[in-house]
């Protein structure tokens, strides 16, 4: 990444800090602009800000005990008042494409048990059509070939077309933090999100899906030297 992008990413992340108040229980995202966030926020509480986080990867759980950052879980905090995640796509409304990272199933648990959530990003996430950046699904890997069929079917016929792939790391299948394996689905444009993720939430073989409706509030999107506000300030 090069030094101007992470500066924007800091930049976003410092916007996001400015809401983050005094015994705040907070959602800590998962990816590049969310570890900026965890690095601002922990200089902030190494100088006495009180704040608890869970976190929604073991990525950024290490992080948060590397840098101090206080944790706790969705069990003994299952209400939380602000997330800050980053995101892969920004679109209208504030729909989301999110998952690069593979933790979307705890990132979308957790934004769902916040009253808040903010997106932080550069400007290269926003986009007028969500679906350039493949769309991360959340696949159980028992009967893996029968779920990609169906999802197949399913975009089909919602007129979607484009390579589905199970996403590898280091020539393995890339296993998520619950377990189960993440579909990649290069749709190119999701003219109708929201009956996309109607008809991917009704195919019992998925555990999650990448489209982030009606979740975040705000997002600062850093770039050109400034930082814009979306949605709520
Ligand atoms: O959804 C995510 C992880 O599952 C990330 O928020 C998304 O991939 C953006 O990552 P980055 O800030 O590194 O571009």
């Amino acid at each position: 990444m090069s030094a101007d992008m992470r500066e924007l990413k800091i930049e976003a992340a410092r916007a996001a800090l400015d809401q983050v108040e005094d015994g705040m229980r907070l959602g800590i995202g998962t990816g590049s602009t969310a570890e900026e966030f965890v690095r601002v926020l922990a200089e902030r509480v190494a100088g006495g800000l009180t704040v608890i986080g869970v976190p929604t990867s073991e990525r950024t759980a290490a992080l948060c005990l590397e840098l101090g950052v206080p944790l706790t879980t969705l069990d003994e905090t299952p209400e939380l008042d602000l997330t800050i995640d980053g995101a892969d796509e920004i679109g209208p409304q504030l729909g989301l494409i999110k998952g690069g990272g593979g933790a979307l199933l705890r990132e979308k648990i957790v934004a769902a048990a916040s009253r808040r959530m903010i997106v932080i990003a550069d400007k290269s996430k926003l986009v007028e059509t969500l679906g350039r950046f493949p769309l991360p699904i959340e696949v159980n890997s028992f009967g893996l070939g029968a779920t990609v069929r169906t999802i197949e079917r399913t975009a089909r016929a919602l007129g979607l077309e484009g390579a589905l792939k199970v996403r590898e790391r280091d020539g393995r299948p890339f296993v998520t933090d619950g377990g189960h394996l993440i579909v990649d689905a290069s749709f190119g444009r999701i003219p109708d999100p929201r009956a996309l993720a109607n008809a991917l939430n009704a195919i019992p073989g998925v555990v999650e899906h990448g489209l982030f409706l009606d979740l975040a509030d705000t997002a600062f999107v850093a770039g050109d030297g400034e930082v814009r506000t979306f949605g709520a300030a």
